[in-house]
């Protein structure tokens, strides 16, 4: 994991100003941008801008950094690809908080969890904010999607009907719909082990399309299709660079004529919006017909409408928001796990044992929810997969509302603070030898469920750390080990017989990562391992 960063990645600043990589963003952008006059106008405004707040702030003493060049700072350094690994090599020469600028957008990244708790944690009445994003924010989310939204009533709002659906109390009541899944999961691994990512993908997506809708996705189902689509539209309009409005807002003050980004944006809404509002609108259907069975989301939300004062458009998006949220990172962390048990054999070895104590080794009793406290190497092992291979190691960037003083040093209102997560579980204080996947040094830890969630930091901090972590991690549990129970996880073999070699380097670059998709050999460990799994699902009569 601990990469060396290829020497062409592209920076930040190269993704703003490089024309192809605009083309890649939308043909229209690449329109805009060759109006050079104007940009170049735009430009010149922001940057005297940015040089006489540098200039108010620069008596102040910040935290250190890399030289940037004068106003915009250092925007052809960050890299775009792998961002973390970037951060991991500025911790090593800067220390442990770190200033970085934009082109003005001030960013502070955290790489020890102390600090993360202090500022994010304790101070989380100023550092739990986001940056105000123009296109995916204003345009294509009408300021109404949970992740981006500023704290606030309306995030306050939303925060509490997520608390409603997934706080420890209640995520017990969804054992039954995860156990159905993972059993449909171990189905599939059996009968197609060759498309074991696409597999760990419907797993991920069909918990939470369950959850949010009340409904199973089927295998294929258009359903799922359209909301990856959202998803990796989503992902990368977000992603730093995207979009020039979001580094220069003054450029949302042009015309319609000259912004056909606005256009864009707005038509991506509608597309979202004929999606989630159809599925919002099922579950209000199925509702009035008298089906008082539905537990979802979606049907919580409709029937707190009013004392709520939701609308349809909170609806959708709240119940759609669910959806996007936790299906990436559920996926990329089972994905995540096969891969670990490709490189750590002795890890499966162990963990297998002590399923076979626990419930015989002759394959005909599966592990389910009721055997959790019995299987600590199980619950070790599951969070050192969120430790060693964090869904988003970057870390989602809270943004600070007020001036600050920390460790005597200033940080700016309107600063990016960013917990990166990748740094903080390779803090060698906390985590000896940290590139290396031992789940022993949680095992001391009780192995409740609750304690999935413990003792590393993948979920975020303080008040917008995530509010789906008991049912993630639960889902997560169950998904690993009934895998680690019914197969063996190993190195596919070459035509000449030799175990293709596989890398953690070899991941997706965004707010979430994901290994590639590698060649692995997934095979029951026995007949009756085979026939017990068959047998659990054809149970379900699903
Ligand atoms: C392995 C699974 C998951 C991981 C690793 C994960 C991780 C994260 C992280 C790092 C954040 C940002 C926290 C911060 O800003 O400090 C976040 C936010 C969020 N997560 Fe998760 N998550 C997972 C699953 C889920 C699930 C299953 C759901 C919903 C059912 C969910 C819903 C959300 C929501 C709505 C937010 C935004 C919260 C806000 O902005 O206030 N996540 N998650």
């Amino acid at each position: 994991m601990n990469a060396a960063h290829p020497i062409d990645v592209p920076s930040f600043g190269a993704s703003l100003f490089n024309l192809n990589a605009l083309n890649d963003i939308s043909p229209r952008v690449l329109w805009f941008t060759s109006n050079f006059q104007l940009q170049v106008t735009t430009f010149g405004t922001m940057c005297c801008l940015c040089f006489v707040l540098s200039r108010l702030y620069s008596s102040r003493k910040v935290f250190p950094g890399p030289p940037g060049l004068p106003l915009i700072g250092h925007i052809f350094e960050v890299p775009t690809i792998k961002t973390w690994l970037y951060f991991e090599r500025l911790a090593a020469k800067y220390g442990p908080l770190v200033r970085l600028s934009l082109a003005g957008d001030e960013m502070l990244i955290l790489s020890n969890a102390s600090d993360a708790e202090e500022l994010l944690g304790r101070r989380s009445h100023n550092y739990s904010s986001r940056k105000p994003l123009i296109y995916a924010g204003k345009y294509q989310s009408k300021n109404k999607r949970m992740v981006l939204l500023p704290y606030g009533e309306t995030l306050k709002k939303y925060r509490a009907a997520f608390h409603q659906m997934l706080q420890p109390r209640v995520v017990g009541g969804y054992e039954p719909m995860q156990e159905l899944e993972s059993s449909k999961f171990l189905m599939d691994l059996l009968d197609q082990p060759s498309t074991i990512g696409r597999h760990c993908r419907r797993f991920a997506a069909s918990l939470v399309f369950t959850l949010s809708y009340g409904k199973r996705l089927e295998d294929d189902d258009s359903d799922l299709t359209a909301v990856l689509d959202i998803l990796a539209n989503f992902t990368k309009d977000t992603y730093p660079g995207s979009h020039l409005v979001d580094t220069f807002p003054l450029l949302d003050y042009l015309p319609d004529f000259l912004s056909p980004w606005r256009a864009e944006a707005s038509r991506k809404h509608k597309d979202e919006m004929k999606l989630y509002n159809r599925l919002a609108l099922e579950v209000k259907a199925q509702m009035d017909d008298g089906n008082s069975e539905l537990e979802c989301f979606a049907a919580r939300l409709w029937d707190q409408q009013q004392k709520m004062n939701l609308d349809l458009v909170d609806i959708s998006y709240v119940a759609g928001t669910a959806f996007e949220a936790g299906t990436d990172t559920t996926a990329s962390t089972v994905q995540w796990f096969t891969m670990a048990m490709v490189l750590y054999p002795e890890a499966q070895k162990r963990a297998q044992e002590e399923l076979d104590n626990v419930l015989g080794s002759d394959g005909k009793t599966m592990p389910g929810y009721e055997h959790l406290s019995q299987l600590p190497y199980c619950v070790a092992l599951t969070k050192e997969v969120f430790r060693w291979a964090p869904a988003a190691p970057g870390g989602f960037p809270h943004y600070s509302d007020t001036d600050d003083e920390y460790n005597g040093h200033h940080i700016k209102r309107g600063t990016m603070v960013i917990p990166c997560i990748w740094n903080m579980h390779h803090n060698e204080t906390e985590f000896k030898n940290s590139y290396d996947f031992m789940p022993e040094r949680f095992e001391t830890t009780a192995a409740g469920s609750e304690s999935i969630t413990e003792g590393h930091y993948g979920f975020g901090f303080g008040r917008r750390k995530c509010p789906g972590q008991y049912l993630a991690s639960k889902s997560i549990w169950i998904g690993l080990t009934r895998v680690l129970w019914g197969f063996n996880i190993r190195p596919e073999l070459s035509e000449d017989g030799k175990p293709i070699s596989v890398g953690p380097d070899n991941c997706t670059s965004g707010m979430t990562s994901r290994p590639i998709d590698f060649p692995v050999s997934i095979t029951p460990r026995s007949v009756v391992h085979a026939e017990t799994i068959r047998r659990t699902w054809e149970g379900y009569g699903a």
